[in-house]
């Protein structure tokens, strides 16, 4: 290992970074296995605008980028993803198949994406948009515990994504949430995509006694998402079609090709 910590978590073998982009609020995640010899790592959700942060701290660690992932093709700013595999040509980028956009691989319910020792499981959580997934830490002894739910948009802190645009659904995100995050362990962390009021981490067990939204029964929670009356994203208009090609949208078609499936 080097001299940096990993203490944000209590595991030997993560290295873990909450990174924040303020003008869409979105987090970032660094995720490495600082205990192989290359020190894989992976981005959950990188945004154009902080890529330059998020590649300078990956090199001052001495790690290798492998994927960039998005939970789902967002709606409020540009994705990461195109700007990172301009300037590291190595690294893939990952996101649903179910979200019908360009990428380097793509992932469906019940896949691992591998770093190192260490590997995130996909659940699909559909419902705030189509392709919407759920990235969890794995599950077994080399893996870190608690386990890790980076959730996009589908569970926000105390909130979840709205479901007016992008074939988004509230009774598909209720049980979404229901069947593949509120089924987690009690004591998993979750790592929303943004958050708007400053929090950072949550757990299952929070969100399921306190999450104002999703403790409510299935029409109850319909309505409330009903009645959100929140303006589009900004950014909307740019947003989807550039991150439709994976945030390549200024570059040659060619380099976000599907690679496979
Ligand atoms: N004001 C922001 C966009 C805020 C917004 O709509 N956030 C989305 C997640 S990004 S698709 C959302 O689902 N919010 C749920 C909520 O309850 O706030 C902008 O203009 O970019
Ligand atoms: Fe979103």
């Amino acid at each position: 290992m080097g001299d940096y910590t990993t203490v944000s978590v209590p595991s030997s073998k993560l290295l873990f970074r909450q990174l924040f982009e303020k003008e869409s609020s979105t987090n970032t995640y660094l995720l490495a296995d600082v205990t192989h010899p290359q020190k894989p790592a992976l981005l959950v959700d990188p945004v154009d605008k902080t890529a330059d942060r998020d590649i300078s701290i990956i090199k001052e660690l001495g790690l290798t980028l492998i994927y960039a992932i998005n939970t789902h093709v967002h709606a409020d700013h540009v994705t990461g993803t195109g700007v990172i595999k301009n300037k590291v040509p190595e690294v893939k980028s990952i996101i649903s198949k179910a979200s019908n956009s360009k990428a380097d691989l793509f992932v469906e319910h019940g896949d691992k994406i591998h770093f190192g020792n260490l590997f995130l499981e996909v659940r699909a959580t559909p419902g705030h948009t189509l392709g919407c997934v759920t990235y969890v830490t794995g599950d077994g002894p080399d893996q870190p515990q608690p386990r890790m739910a980076f959730t996009g948009d589908a569970l926000l802190i105390r909130g979840c994504g709205r479901t007016d645009f992008q074939g988004g659904s509230s009774l598909q995100l209720y049980n979404s949430v229901h069947s593949q995050i509120f089924t987690l362990p009690k004591d998993t962390f979750v790592y929303p995509a943004h958050d708007y009021k400053g929090f950072t981490v949550s757990t299952v067990g929070e969100e399921m006694l306190f999450n104002p939204r999703l403790t409510k029964d299935e029409d109850t929670f319909k309505s409330i998402m009903e009645n959100l009356n929140l303006p589009y994203p900004k950014m909307i208009d740019v947003a989807v079609p550039a991150n439709m090609v994976c945030g390549l949208q200024d570059v040659t078609k060619k380099s976000c090709e599907p690679l496979a499936t």
